[in-house]
């Protein structure tokens, strides 16, 4: 048994710039020999990610257009994957989303919009993809979402995000129990804040890395690069026996909080 996935094929949906986690995880996963499938949400990621890609060894990737608020778009992206390449061994879901003004003040505040819109983009998204990549993923594998601490405890301005990693996490286990008589995992990594373009969007970002490299048992912040291969352990047999886990690459910051 070992790490290695050659010849394997697996789908990351989320990058947008290099500073990505989706990047790192599609770094570490092409390291390990797999050939990847980028999709994006509109064009405009399109240039962005095939430039990033084109810094890649290995096998040629694939690229795909996929709006996940939109059921009919995600058969079709699936289903043309299907076309192409047959069978993917593994999904990493990279994807959230909450309006910037609800990410900062109470989270009594939020309203049923920003609600709706935070859980479906951040949480049922995973639900809708993992029921269109059962049928690709006819070998097994294993599906990673992103997931943070603050969707366990209260962490300040994070708020309505919260509640939809609550949900995501929620939701991971129960795939995980439909999922696993297909020999399909479902896993989460919880990863620690990393200067990302999705974190530009959160208030007072600054101040929990700061505590982060204060109280955090490692005393810094995680990496990209850290965050990816903790996705290649998941994405790889060396985890075949884990399935509806949370797994924190935090510096260990969540045994702290
Ligand atoms: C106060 C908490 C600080 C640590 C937050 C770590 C973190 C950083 C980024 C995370 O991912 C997102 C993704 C989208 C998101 O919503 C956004 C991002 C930018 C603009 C916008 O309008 N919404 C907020 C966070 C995330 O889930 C968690």
């Amino acid at each position: 048994m070992n790490g290695s996935l050659e010849g394997r094929t697996y789908v990351v949906m989320g990058v947008a710039n290099k500073r990505s986690i989706a990047w790192g995880i599609a770094q570490s996963l092409n390291k390990a020999g797999a050939r990847l499938i980028f999709t994006y949400a509109s064009e405009r990621f399109e240039k962005p990610v095939r430039d990033l890609s084109n810094t890649l060894e290995g096998p040629e990737s694939l690229f795909y257009e996929c709006d996940v608020t939109d059921d009919e778009a995600i058969n079709q992206t699936f289903a043309a994957i299907q076309q192409d390449v047959g069978v993917i061994h593994g999904l990493a879901h990279c994807i959230a989303f909450a309006n910037r003004d609800e990410l900062k003040g109470e989270y009594v505040d939020t309203s049923r919009d920003g609600f709706l819109t935070a859980h479906n983009i951040s949480s049922y998204s995973l639900t809708a993809v993992a029921r269109a990549a059962k049928p690709v993923m006819s070998d097994g594998g294993g599906i990673v979402t992103l997931t943070y601490l603050g969707g366990e405890k209260v962490v300040e301005n994070y708020n309505v995000m919260g509640i939809a990693k609550a949900s995501l996490d929620a939701s991971v286990k129960y795939l995980a129990n439909d999922l696993g008589k297909h020999q399909i995992r479902v896993n989460a990594i919880s990863a620690g804040p990393i200067r990302t373009l999705s974190a530009k969007g959160i208030g007072d970002f600054n101040k929990i890395l700061t505590e982060i490299e204060e109280r955090a048992p490692l005393r810094r912040a995680v990496t990209q690069e850290e965050v990816g291969d903790t996705a290649f352990f998941l994405m790889s047999d060396l985890s075949r026996g884990v399935t509806g886990e949370i797994i924190h690459c935090d510096s260990g910051y969540n045994i702290v909080g």
